[in-house]
């Protein structure tokens, strides 16, 4: 599924947060969102998740309009998603059971809804389960461990099978390394590489330039009130066209 956001503009109350944002995401490719802290990395993935209604613009999942269906289509249509947060959040209980929330979500549609999400965006075959999503983060020996003895590389690790085990086509991910430590992150890396060679489509918002230089196909950076430049990962390092997006990474703009 690709989504589409075209000159999204968005804020709270009278602050402006985002101006004239368009960005995609296609099937497969790994897209960074960096900036600095309280830019609007989170107010866009908001958006593009469905959470948020922006104030201006237009919203595209496969060319549908998602503000213009039906409630009941919309929900449909944020089936499809996946998202992670900074902070893993994970239910009080194992790890196993914490994976597989999602899979009984979906056991619980009505074959009516099913229809709707098949017939809107198509629906996987659902290959993915938690054991396997498990396995991808490490975890699949941990499967009775109580979520409150996991460490935080670990929680997160478990908030991400969740989300896989959901089976997505597309992955927003809010800053999901932020707290870990340089191998729990290497394996969140691995599981978003991983996932993108399946055909998800991820969008990663993070403060960490290696991260998104590491992992990501392209790279739109978010300074100001909107995306000041979007390019493939190399030009953005190497050859950026706006010169704040240089300054930026080389450390020297702190918005
Ligand atoms: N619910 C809200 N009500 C009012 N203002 C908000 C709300 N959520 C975010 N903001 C403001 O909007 C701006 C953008 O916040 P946002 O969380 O999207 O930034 P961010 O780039 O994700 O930051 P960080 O990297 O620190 O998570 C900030 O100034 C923030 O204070």
């Amino acid at each position: 599924m690709t989504l589409r956001a075209d000159t999204i503009h968005h804020g709270y109350a009278d602050t402006t947060v985002l101006e004239n944002v368009s960005l995609s995401v296609d099937p497969g490719e790994i897209v960074a969102i960096i900036g600095p802290s309280g830019v609007g990395k989170t107010t866009l993935l908001r958006l593009l998740a469905l959470f948020d209604r922006p104030h201006e613009g237009v919203l595209e999942y496969d060319g549908i309009d998602v503000w213009a269906t039906s409630q009941q289509e919309r929900l449909a249509l944020r089936r499809r998603i996946g998202m992670v947060f900074q902070d893993a959040s994970l239910f009080d209980a194992s790890v196993r059971r914490n994976a597989e929330y999602g899979l009984h979500v979906r056991r619980s549609w009505s074959d009516r809804l099913r229809r709707e999400i098949a017939d809107l965006v198509g629906l996987r075959n659902g290959t993915s389960d938690a054991l396997e999503a498990l396995d991808v983060v490490g975890l699949a020996e941990q499967l009775d461990r109580h979520a409150s003895s996991l460490s935080g590389g670990e929680a997160q690790r478990v908030a991400f099978a969740r989300a896989l085990a959901y089976d997505p086509d597309v992955l927003l991910l809010d800053e999901p390394t932020s707290d870990l430590d340089p191998r729990n992150t290497a394996v969140i890396e691995d599981a978003v590489r991983a996932a993108s060679l399946r055909g998800i489509g991820v969008a990663i918002a993070t403060h960490d330039m290696n991260q998104a230089r590491r992992v990501a196909d392209r790279v739109a950076v978010l300074l100001g009130d909107g995306i000041i430049e979007v390019a493939d990962t190399e030009t953005i390092f190497e050859d950026p066209a706006d010169p704040r997006t240089r300054k930026f990474i080389d450390g020297e703009l702190i918005y």
